[in-house]
């Protein structure tokens, strides 16, 4: 397991996991007053949180399914990418896609980071790639 650095004002605002097997831990907004996003309405809410990931992990900024499901509540940027070299304060792009008001309380749990190992490549320019069955069949060319 990896022993990850992360600088918070508050220990209560360090994401953690709500069950033994979850992949994500939740974050929390680190807000002072309430905050109502309005339909349609998108705002970068802080977390309190600095981390510092080794070359090889980044951090998933994910939606939490039952805001989605309930308030419509979902992330602009579909999946936010925290780099390894971030230094920076991690932030929520929130947005609501629903159709009411959505209050937004100090502490409140709004998203989830879920911690991930990545490759680097290189890339090797070529003039042709292998050929395969699927070809460049794709988005939906199997049926539905
Ligand atoms: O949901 C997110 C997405 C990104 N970030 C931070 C960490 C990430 O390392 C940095 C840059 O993110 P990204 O590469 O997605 O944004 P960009 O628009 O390409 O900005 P940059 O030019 O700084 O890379 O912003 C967040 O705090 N939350
Ligand atoms: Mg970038």
């Amino acid at each position: 397991m990896y022993k990850i650095k992360i600088k918070a004002n508050d220990e209560k605002m360090l994401p953690k996991y709500e069950t033994a097997g979850s992949a994500g831990m939740d974050l929390r907004a680190n807000i002072e007053e309430l905050m109502v996003l309005q339909p349609g309405e998108r705002a970068l809410v802080p977390t309190g949180i600095y981390i510092e990931l080794p070359e090889g992990l980044e951090a998933q900024v994910r939606a939490r399914s039952g805001l989605a499901i309930k308030f419509g509540i979902g992330l602009v940027n579909g999946v936010g990418t925290i780099d390894s070299d971030y230094r920076g304060e991690i932030k929520v792009p929130l947005i609501n896609w629903g159709d009411k008001p959505f209050s937004i309380y100090p502490k409140d749990r709004i998203a989830q980071l879920v911690i991930c190992k990545y490759e680097k490549i290189i890339w090797q320019l070529v003039k042709e790639l292998d050929e395969t069955k699927r070809g460049s069949g794709g988005f939906g060319h199997t049926g539905i």
